[in-house]
């Protein structure tokens, strides 16, 4: 359940009375995610979601995210599109946290990712490439690779509770990735987090993208093997070669890769695996026993790593 920061009926009101979209006929909180506090808000002029943000997302960062959304929207990508209040103003305060609110998207995740959704998800992730190509302001991925030694540090050894020798095991991998890293590959704005609760589907098409919290401006491949990891392990540990050529053959029909992405890709997604097994043993680790959100498996991204490592190519 992600819903970590609540507000009292006055308050919202008052949140509200900055916006010309009525008063709350309904709030709701969202219980999936896991980063933001999310509510579902019902108005006389229609649904909203209501985010209060929290953790991890840099309070400096919010018009970066909120612009970009703004952008992709103005340019065709179905996502969110932040609501601005009568001043123009995108960002408030509600709850003590700094708060927004965008547009309602219909459609659920996909239940069973198939080779229709994979290609559609591909497709979609380039034209988001595309789109982003004139919003230039830069932000640096906070969990790029040069991140990732301090995020295992910042677990103090404790991954080895969860598997015998694990913070060697990823120490030894950062390493090896870090050694070979790509450089100048064709970069822009990548979404980063393009995992399968953040697509939309409607009768069988990928209708909306949400969740643009760790967007940042980084290489368009290492965007597509984060896909990869995400979409293409129907068991968490195998990968299905179906659903991986799927994704790659839907981003190439909207923007071929090129000779150094293809070459470095099986490279990046070690990498990519690297940075959601550490984000995700970081919270292990770090997450209090009584916080209200469930955890996600760091193990579920070491055995994508392990599966990547025993590839030659793709
Ligand atoms: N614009 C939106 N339209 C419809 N549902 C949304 C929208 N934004 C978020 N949600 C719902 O809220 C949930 C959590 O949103 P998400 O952005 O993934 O949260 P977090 O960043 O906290 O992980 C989503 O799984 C979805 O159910
Ligand atoms: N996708 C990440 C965690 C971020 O969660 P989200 O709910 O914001 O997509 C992971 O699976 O580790």
């Amino acid at each position: 359940m992600a819903v970590y920061t609540t507000f009292d009926d006055a308050a919202l009101a008052a949140f509200l009375t900055q916006y010309d979209i009525g008063a709350a006929l309904a709030c709701e909180g969202i219980a999936e995610g896991v980063e933001n506090s999310n509510y579902l808000l019902d108005t006389a002029s229609g649904r909203y979601i209501l985010t209060l943000y929290e953790r991890r997302v840099r309070e400096a960062d919010l018009p970066w995210f909120l612009g970009y959304m703004r952008h992709l929207a103005a340019r065709g990508v179905v996502c969110p599109t932040p609501v601005a209040m009568r001043d123009g103003t995108l960002l408030g305060r509600l709850g003590g946290r700094p708060a927004a609110l965008t547009t309602f998207l219909p459609g659920r995740p996909v239940t069973v990712i198939d080779a229709e959704s994979c290609h559609q998800l591909g497709a979609t992730l380039a034209r988001l490439h595309a789109a982003g190509g004139d919003f230039s302001p830069a932000r640096e991925n906070e969990f790029g690779h040069r991140a990732w030694g301090s995020l295992l540090d910042a677990c103090h050894g404790a991954g080895d509770a969860l598997q015998a020798g694990l913070t060697d095991r990823v120490s030894a991998a950062i390493a090896a990735v870090e050694a070979a890293w790509p450089r100048d590959l064709p970069a822009g704005q990548i979404h980063a987090d393009l995992f399968p609760d953040n697509a939309f589907f409607r009768d069988g098409r990928l209708s909306g993208v949400i969740d643009f919290y760790f967007a940042c401006t980084d290489a368009f491949a290492y965007d597509v093997a984060i896909c990869l990891n995400a979409w293409c392990f129907p068991d968490e540990a195998t990968l299905d070669p179906v659903l991986m050529r799927a994704v790659l053959a839907g981003y190439e029909s909207v923007r071929p890769l090129d000779a150094a992405e293809r070459g470095a890709m099986l490279l990046l997604c070690r990498g990519a695996a690297l940075r959601f097994l550490l984000t995700r043993l970081y919270d292990w680790v770090n997450t209090p026993p009584d916080a209200v959100v469930t955890r996600k498996d760091p193990l579920a991204y070491e055995r994508r790593l392990a599966a990547w490592e025993r590839r030659d190519g793709l």
